[in-house]
């Protein structure tokens, strides 16, 4: 492979699903959660940490393999992969945002914040929470807090005058516990497959 080819792959393997400087001006403080040790989305702690937008090079990084841990992901080629990054950057609105563990170059932790183009509140945008999970090894450790608080504090950055998500009873205290609330006489989540 000619040197140039394999820059322009490297390239496009680093690129990034939105601009990854919006995650360094997140103001930790602003959030209820409460961090012991202190860590935000800019300094999460440990050296080989880092919160990110999604990077077409994930695909490799077993960021699949911990979506498995949510729910079914299918089998998902390579094409089909980078067919759906590509829509979802032309569209914009799509905020997957990952934990690296560079150490060992592995996706450990994700959430989507999807917004979506209002008429209401003026022309407003709301925000939706989707697709939380932690690989299970480095569960109960604040990686899902600061993911969680991470987006959520993106949310609020770009303008959102809500941030709504669904979740399992059990997970109504961890999600309390981040600023969310079960609206009295409005939390019936209805589906319909
Ligand atoms: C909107 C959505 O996507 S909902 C779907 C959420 N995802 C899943 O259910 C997938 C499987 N679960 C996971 O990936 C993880 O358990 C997560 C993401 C829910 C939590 O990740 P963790 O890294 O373990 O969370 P973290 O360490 O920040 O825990 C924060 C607090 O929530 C509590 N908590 C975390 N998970 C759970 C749970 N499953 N049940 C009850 N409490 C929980 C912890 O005890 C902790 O409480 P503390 O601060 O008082 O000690």
């Amino acid at each position: 492979m000619g040197m140039e080819k394999q820059h322009s792959m490297e390239d496009e393997n680093s690129e990034y699903l939105y601009h990854p400087d919006i995650l360094k001006k997140l103001d930790f403080g602003k959030s209820p959660a409460k961090f012991n040790p202190c860590i935000s989305a800019a300094h999460p702690g440990e050296d080989w940490m880092v919160v990110r937008p999604l990077q077409r090079a994930d695909y490799d990084k077993g960021f699949l393999q911990l979506l498995s841990q949510l729910t079914s992901t299918g089998s998902i080629s390579r094409k089909q992969f980078d067919e759906r990054f590509t829509q979802m950057k032309s569209a914009g609105g799509y905020y997957v945002t990952v934990i690296e563990d560079k150490r060992i170059s592995k996706i450990i932790g994700a959430a989507t914040l999807t917004i979506e183009q209002k008429f209401i509140h003026n022309c407003s945008v709301r925000g939706r929470l989707e697709d939380v999970v932690v690989n299970d090894t480095y569960r109960g450790k604040q990686l899902g807090k600061l993911i969680v608080v991470t987006v959520s504090l993106l949310a609020q950055e770009l303008g959102c005058y809500k941030m709504s998500l669904d979740c399992k009873d059990k997970l109504i205290k961890f999600y309390e516990s981040l600023g969310y609330k079960l609206e009295p006489g409005n939390s019936n989540a209805m589906n319909m497959r």
